[in-house]
């Protein structure tokens, strides 16, 4: 018999706002260890709200989300940073501090978090440097370096802590093709030679096919998700069509527009 494995991340009955405004609710779905999740859905239906709650930054209006097993919406203060501690964050802009050497960016999590001393620190910020590529780049200013290596630093940052739980919040908004191919390429080696369970928000089609084993799609109309699996399953068997026209280039047809309008109307 297959052995039961505890999700990585469990999201129960949960309901997401800001005041009394309710973006996304009822959303349950669990990611599994070692998966890529993807988050999609259109412009401002409430993806890097429930990131932002997944993280533990925001209370939700309702509902749970347990990380390994431990709940982050009860949790203490100091529970929450614990649980924090084991996963690693990159933000749109990759959030590096500008006054900051690119090392010493990738250094900030170790020195707060471990008790390395300086020399294993830099150790461990080279090696995460060139993970990502960045060998030899840690003296550099993060105004000195290109959108996307700014990307990669945020990436070494994130991983500075060997996190087994990486979230990406539109990790190749902005960048061109062939950097945004590469950094897909990175987080499937997250995930193929460390094992990573990776949670990304992401427009970008090509990268959905790339990287997401699975995806929970966001209506912003019904105010919940639309569809949860596989994405090319569900490009190519979901019985809405606001689900296979998102993904796949088509864009709507008049027939499913209708049929989306029937669909909201019941
Ligand atoms: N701190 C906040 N306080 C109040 N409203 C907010 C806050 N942050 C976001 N919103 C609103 O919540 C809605 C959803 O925002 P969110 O950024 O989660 O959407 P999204 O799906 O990630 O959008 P996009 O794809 O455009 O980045 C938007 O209407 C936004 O203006």
């Amino acid at each position: 018999m297959a052995e039961k494995v505890q999700p990585e991340i469990e999201v129960e009955d949960l309901t997401i706002g800001y005041g009394s405004n309710v973006l996304q609710q009822n959303l349950n779905f669990d990611v599994k260890p070692g998966e890529v999740f993807g988050i999609l859905g259109g412009s401002g239906c409430g993806k890097s709200t429930l990131l932002k709650h997944i993280i533990g930054l925001y209370e939700p209006q309702k509902g749970d989300i347990r990380i390994e097993g431990r709940s982050i919406v009860s949790a203490t203060d100091t529970e929450k940073l614990e649980i924090m501690r084991h996963f690693g964050v990159t933000y749109q802009g990759g959030a590096l501090f500008g006054s900051m050497t690119v090392a010493e960016n990738v250094a900030l999590p170790l020195q707060e978090y471990t008790g390395k001393s300086p020399a294993e620190i830099a150790r461990k910020v080279e090696e995460k440097l060139k993970l990502v590529d960045l060998g030899g780049f840690g003296d550099y200013m993060p105004s000195e370096l290109s959108g996307g290596m700014r990307k990669r630093a945020g990436l070494a940052r994130a991983m500075a802590l060997d996190p087994q739980l990486l979230f990406f919040d539109e990790p190749s908004a902005g960048l061109d093709p062939i950097t945004s191919a590469d950094l897909d390429r990175l987080i499937l080696r997250m995930r193929d030679n460390f094992g990573a369970t990776i949670v990304v928000v992401t427009h970008e089609l090509d990268s959905i096919f790339t990287i997401c084993d699975r995806v929970a799609m966001l209506d912003k109309t019904t105010k919940t998700i639309a569809a949860l699996g596989a994405p090319a399953t569900l490009r190519d068997t979901s019985e809405n069509p606001w689900v296979r026209a998102f993904l796949s280039r088509d864009g709507l047809k008049s027939e499913d527009k209708a049929d989306v309008k029937v669909k909201i109307v019941e």
